[in-house]
């Protein structure tokens, strides 16, 4: 799509970049420095520029990519898409994965560059926009939910079948358990995961403290209630609306689910959203998004298409 930058938003003027998150050896991401003098200069960043009018969003990052560090880009696909007003500055951060690219990179302007493991990013100062940004080159594009009905050792055996088939983000569902048994699940399930994929548990805010390697999957209902974030595991929220977008982030979540985008076995009354109207709320959203309900992983490319971060699944995603 050609762009008109810097569009007109009403009265704001926003500055449309693209930047990338750049896949190399052992998944490291290269990062690099911005000059000191510039707009957020000395601070590290995703390597990119101002998409120039009448220009899409895939020349421009190829045609920044080749002038900031050498590199011919071979492939690439949308990551996370960020609207943020600095105090004196506006951007639309038009955020891609560079899966494949040619040539070897480095700081054409003299500027530092840097491969850094995703777990590192964290580490690095970058402007205020970018927290999403890091978060979404560090989650993966699928989210297992476990399914429904399966007795404990059922549920931890489909999970070691998963984990073999490189799943790397869990939750734990698991609402007909009841909650001494859903919590040594859970204990047992953090066991099987460890270093090897992130599990998100579900359940009252107080039992955070009995699992501090776990991430922690919101319900709806719990973004409404007054929330403590606690330092180290993801925090994640069930979205279904506008306003529960709005208020995840007001939260302060990493990363949420969007659903349902199609009706689905499990959630037979909610209305579907469908996907136009799923992709217009994703718009508005500046967080990483799962599109979830009745998508399978071969809706993958549509739903990043879409904006989201990936898609999230029960049965479709629980191996056989
Ligand atoms: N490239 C990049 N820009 C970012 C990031 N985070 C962030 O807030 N920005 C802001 C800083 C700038 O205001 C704007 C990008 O502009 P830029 O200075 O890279 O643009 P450019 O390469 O076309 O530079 P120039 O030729 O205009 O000097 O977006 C990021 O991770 N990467
Ligand atoms: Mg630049």
């Amino acid at each position: 799509m050609p762009s008109t930058a810097p569009e007109a938003a009403g009265m704001t003027l926003v500055v449309h970049v693209a930047a990338a998150v750049i896949r190399g050896e052992q998944q490291r991401i290269l990062i690099a420095r911005r000059p000191v003098g510039k707009h957020q200069g000395g601070l590290w960043e995703f390597p990119g520029g101002k998409v120039e009018p009448g220009e899409s969003v895939e020349s421009a990052l190829a045609r920044e990519l080749l002038e900031e560090l050498g590199i011919t880009v071979e492939a690439a696909r949308p990551l996370i898409k960020i609207r943020h007003d600095y105090p004196d500055k506006s951007v639309l951060l038009d955020v891609w994965e560079v899966t494949r690219f040619a040539g070897h990179a480095h700081g054409v302007e003299g500027q530092p560059v840097a491969w850094v493991m995703p777990e590192a990013l964290p580490g690095y100062r970058f402007p205020e926009a970018n927290l999403p940004i890091i978060n979404a080159a560090r989650l993966p594009d699928r989210y297992l939910i476990t399914p429904e009905g399966l007795t404990p050792q059922a549920l931890l055996e489909g999970l070691a079948r998963a984990l073999a088939q490189g799943v790397r983000l869990v939750q734990l569902r698991a609402p007909g358990l009841d909650e001494a048994s859903y919590r040594e699940l859970a204990r047992q399930a953090l066991v099987l995961c460890q270093g090897r994929a992130w599990l998100m548990l579900k359940g009252p805010l107080h039992w955070q403290d009995e699992f501090p390697e776990a991430g922690w999957h919101l319900t709806a209902r719990q973004l409404r209630e007054p929330l403590q974030r606690r330092p180290g595991g993801w925090l994640a929220a069930s979205c279904h609306s506008e306003e529960e977008l709005r208020l995840a982030a007001e939260a302060g979540v990493d990363f949420v689910t969007l659903s349902p985008v199609q009706s689905t076995a499990s959630h037979p009354g909610s209305p579907a959203l469908g996907w136009e109207q799923a992709s217009a709320l994703l718009q508005g959203c500046r967080l990483p998004a799962y599109l979830l309900g009745g998508l399978g992983p071969q809706m993958l490319s549509r739903a990043l298409a879409a904006g989201a971060q990936g898609v999230a699944g029960i049965r479709s995603f629980w191996p056989a």
